[in-house]
């Protein structure tokens, strides 16, 4: 980390969606960027401190959940969501140049990638063969390599536009024209960003397991508070078949009292609840807060609860208001 500038790992190499996502963060540009080979090295970097910050794929809008990502965070030593970055999905299809697109039998890249291009596939060459790829770029300048065992990869169009070793085999083959992958940006934790009134709030809850309606009991927290979700999911923890953890998306801030009541039910219900971060929403979409949960509907409950309790203490010092016999 050296100097004043700070150091951000990415899912790398360059030319991947990750680095476009790392690019809109606002000093990212003369940050010192590393690339990793995969989320979970990336986020080493953070917790070994050779980087203050990785960003990763979370969620995208057609194929869900990145669970590489879900399970790195969900597990090993802390971290926090700092920042939430969307990026527009487009693909194009690259090869060497002089291979057509009959020519093609294998196809490399990423498992997120390759499965909002199903459908163009399948419509197009449906006898190619997938071949997994850590990234999309690292697929794309895989090509560039004498000795890869493909044909062709699926990549950003920047990409392409940036390595005259590569030509477009056909553009715009995503399934859904509208795709968007949503990022984070992590870090170690420390103080939270501050509250914009746009936030998302990020837990990962292990379901107990003895009783049921346990997950009942987790929404409730939030249900009863007044907190919407925007994402829940569940996720084997791996210790054994039928043990899950869910990873949840809140609207608002830990700062917020509606937020930090249900949190601290969570830990009630699940004591190993991680919390994750609170952090501003990208799309800045204001949080809808009922009045009976907002943070003055807590204050003034609360100065009740408390009064209550004094005019009982006071009472009892003063030997007046016994409590009623039994
Ligand atoms: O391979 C990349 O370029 C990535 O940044 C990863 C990733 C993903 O994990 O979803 C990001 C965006 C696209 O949805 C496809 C792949």
């Amino acid at each position: 980390m050296g100097g004043t500038s700070r150091t951000y790992a990415f899912l790398g190499p360059e030319g991947t969606f990750t680095e476009a996502a790392l690019l809109q963060v606002p000093d990212a540009a003369q940050a010192v960027r590393v690339p990793a080979s995969n989320v979970n090295a990336g986020l080493d970097k953070v917790r070994d401190g050779s980087a203050d910050a990785a960003m990763v794929p979370i969620e995208n809008s057609v194929e869900g959940g990145v669970t590489a990502t879900l399970d790195a965070i969900a597990t090993g030593q802390e971290l926090r969501i700092i920042r939430e970055v969307l990026v527009p999905i487009s693909f194009v299809l690259v090869a060497r140049p002089g291979v057509r697109l009959e020519d093609v039998r294998r196809v490399s890249t990423h498992g997120h990638a390759w499965a909002q291009c199903r459908l163009w596939m399948d419509r197009n060459i449906p006898d190619a063969e997938y071949v997994p790829g850590s990234s999309t770029a690292a697929s794309a300048l895989g090509l560039l390599d004498g000795n890869c065992h493909y044909d062709a990869a699926i990549c950003a169009p920047l990409v392409a536009r940036e390595h005259p070793g590569l030509s477009v085999l056909a553009e715009n083959i995503g399934d859904n024209p509208g795709a968007v992958t949503r990022f984070i940006l992590v870090s170690r934790p420390g103080p939270l960003p501050e509250r914009t009134g746009a936030d998302k709030t990020t837990v990962v809850v292990p379901l107990p397991e003895d009783r049921p309606g346990a997950l009942m009991e987790i929404l409730d927290q939030f249900a009863s508070r007044g907190v919407n979700l925007s994402r829940i999911e569940s996720r084997p923890t791996g210790q054994y078949l039928g043990h899950y953890f869910f990873s949840i998306d809140a609207d608002g801030h830990a700062g917020e009292a509606r937020v930090a009541d249900a949190l601290a039910g969570l830990h009630r219900i699940s004591p190993r609840t991680r919390f994750l971060g609170s952090y501003a929403r990208a799309d800045r979409q204001a949080t809808l807060v009922p009045a009976h949960t907002s943070d003055e509907a807590f204050t003034a409950a609360r100065t009740w609860v408390r009064s209550i309790l004094a005019a009982e203490s006071t009472a009892g010092e003063s030997g007046s208001g016994a409590s009623p016999k039994a």
